[in-house]
């Protein structure tokens, strides 16, 4: 099996962000695909790349990188066919690849595309290359379209990957790996607590931000419903916009009212708090249910950076002002509750990303002392710690080792390659070897957390993978190891994902789909 550029030939390449801000806009792209394969992020060279431009060059750059990623693989294929003899220089593969793309799929002219990037490579200080970029360069500007439908017959992505995808989804490989080449859609969640998804959609049109309502159904039969057997269905609503829109110009994003978030991440929190609602019911109408108390519940976010899930999970606390159980201040309403404090944890690894957390949460009002001045009775406590061995309340005096949360929303860290598609770079940064660590990763985090979630309670395990080793595998693994997990089924309501022998998987197989999550709800018995 023959590896296509997945790895820098040229080790001792390093540019530096000193060598990203200078020269030609492509130049600058370039290094910045250097600095890709040399192991940098996306996400750490494009802010200082568009930062270093000028406004009107900005959108050519950001399209001419991300087009260049999602196209990585199936380039350098291309190129290999192109060239008489190997060429094994990175810094001129690059450059080329650069090159096939704005002939190929970003529509410059001819002579713009191939003049430009042959003065790249000059000012790269690959003057030796400039005749044989220019002379591939010609060959395919003679006839883009057999070119590019070549480019666009197979997938772009690292063999091991591809071939891994083939054995997980065989019916959905060649529709999942074209998706995977496409630019994903922007997606917005509504903050309930602040306005209605009809009031927001009309906000769009006024702010002619074009746009489509989705809604996805998830069924589930929930075990710690008073009715053992019953099942819920609930509605969760976002909106899908036409064109990727700058945050500024959407209504109300400074005040909260809305946020940026694939749909299918917008399952995470209803889910989870709907089957928190089903367990502290089963507790106010079956008064026989000895599960423990409620009067204070403990909820926990154990991976929650940069907050995107965890702020949705208090937007929907805060706004379930008529649910019986919250004692949530209403005027002229007695307070029928029997739930007098939620107190949610909030933990995460990565001090930086927690600085995020804080970020998002004050744009949404939903900070701690937000929630106070509200009297919405939730304490937040974030924490910055490692969830393979955090112990919950271990710093305190009285700490014992009882289970303590009624629910727990795992996002767990992941090989994100169901996020392809908006972090491109994935598919270059990514090992297969990286798959293995990762499913270990998870499964420590999921042996920590589980006997500190109380009998009766609710754990929904997310990644935004597609490999099922992260996902449905690892799941039967967890089940089969802890007598107590029970995996809640996910009935035929489900409006999302392909049903798994336990949880389901979306697959972001088409420019209007959401990202590529796997979703699990396990139930805790009494043993
Ligand atoms: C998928 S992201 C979480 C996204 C977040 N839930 C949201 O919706 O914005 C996974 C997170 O796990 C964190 N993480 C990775 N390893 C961890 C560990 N051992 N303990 C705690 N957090 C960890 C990462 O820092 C990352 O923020």
């Amino acid at each position: 099996m023959r590896q296509t550029n997945t790895a820098p030939r040229n080790n001792k390449l390093k540019p530096s962000s000193n060598l990203i801000m200078n020269g030609s806009v492509r130049v600058r792209v370039i290094r910045t695909l250097l600095a890709i394969q040399n192991g940098q992020s996306l996400a750490s060279v494009l802010d200082p790349l568009l930062n270093s431009l000028h406004d009107g060059d900005k959108g050519f750059a950001h399209a001419l990188l991300l087009t260049t990623l999602r196209q990585w693989y199936a380039l350098a294929r291309l190129l290999d066919t192109l060239a008489d003899n190997p060429i094994d220089e990175v810094e001129v593969r690059t450059t080329i690849q650069v090159g096939l793309v704005q002939l190929l799929y970003l529509e410059v002219a001819d002579h713009a595309a191939i003049h430009e990037t042959v003065e790249a490579a000059k000012e790269i200080e690959f003057a030796h290359a400039t005749g044989l970029i220019n002379a591939i360069l010609r060959k395919v500007a003679k006839n883009p379209s057999k070119f590019r439908k070549k480019c666009d017959k197979k997938h772009s992505l690292p063999n091991w990957l591809a071939y891994q995808l083939k054995q997980d989804w065989s019916e959905q490989y060649d529709e999942l790996t074209q998706g995977l080449r496409q630019a994903a859609p922007m997606f917005l969640r509504v903050n309930t607590a602040v306005t209605s998804i009809d009031d927001y959609q009309k906000e769009l049109y006024s702010a002619e931000v074009d746009a489509d309502l989705v809604e996805l159904m998830s069924g589930l039969q929930l075990a710690g419903s008073s009715d053992a057997a019953a099942s819920a269905t609930l509605s969760t609503k976002g909106f899908r916009l036409h064109q990727t829109t700058a945050v500024n110009a959407l209504p109300q994003f400074a005040q909260g009212a809305a946020s940026v978030q694939d749909m299918h991440a917008q399952l995470a929190a209803p889910i989870i708090h709907k089957a928190l609602m089903a367990k502290l019911n089963t507790k106010v109408t079956d008064p026989d249910n000895t599960e423990g108390d409620n009067s204070e519940i403990h909820i926990l976010d154990a991976c929650a950076a940069p907050g995107g899930k965890l702020a949705h999970w208090l937007e929907l606390l805060s706004s379930d002002v008529q649910s019986p159980l919250f004692h949530v201040k209403q005027e002229n309403v007695e307070a029928t509750s029997s739930v007098s404090k939620i107190k949610l944890t909030a933990i995460d690894n990565e001090a930086t990303r927690i600085e995020r957390i804080y970020d998002n949460l004050q744009r949404l009002t939903l900070t701690q002392h937000d929630l106070e001045q509200a009297e919405k009775n939730i304490a937040l406590n974030i924490v910055c710690a490692d969830a393979t061995r955090w112990q919950h309340g271990k710093n305190k005096k009285a700490a014992t080792n009882e289970p303590v949360f009624d629910a727990i929303l795992l996002d767990s860290p992941c090989t994100a390659t169901g996020v392809i598609r908006r972090h491109p770079d994935i598919s270059i940064l990514r090992t297969e070897e990286d798959v293995e660590q990762t499913a270990l990763l998870q499964a420590d985090i999921l042996h920590n957390l589980w006997p500190q979630l109380k009998a009766g309670g609710y754990l929904l395990y997310v990644t935004c993978s597609i490999l099922k080793q992260e996902n449905v595998a690892q799941m039967q693994d967890f089940i089969s190891y802890h007598n107590d997990a029970v995996a809640i089924e996910f009935t035929e309501d489900c409006s999302w994902g392909i049903a798994q022998t336990i949880g389901r998987q979306c697959l972001p197989i088409n420019s209007e789909s959401g990202d590529g999550f796997y979703y699990a709800l396990l139930h805790k018995t009494a043993e």
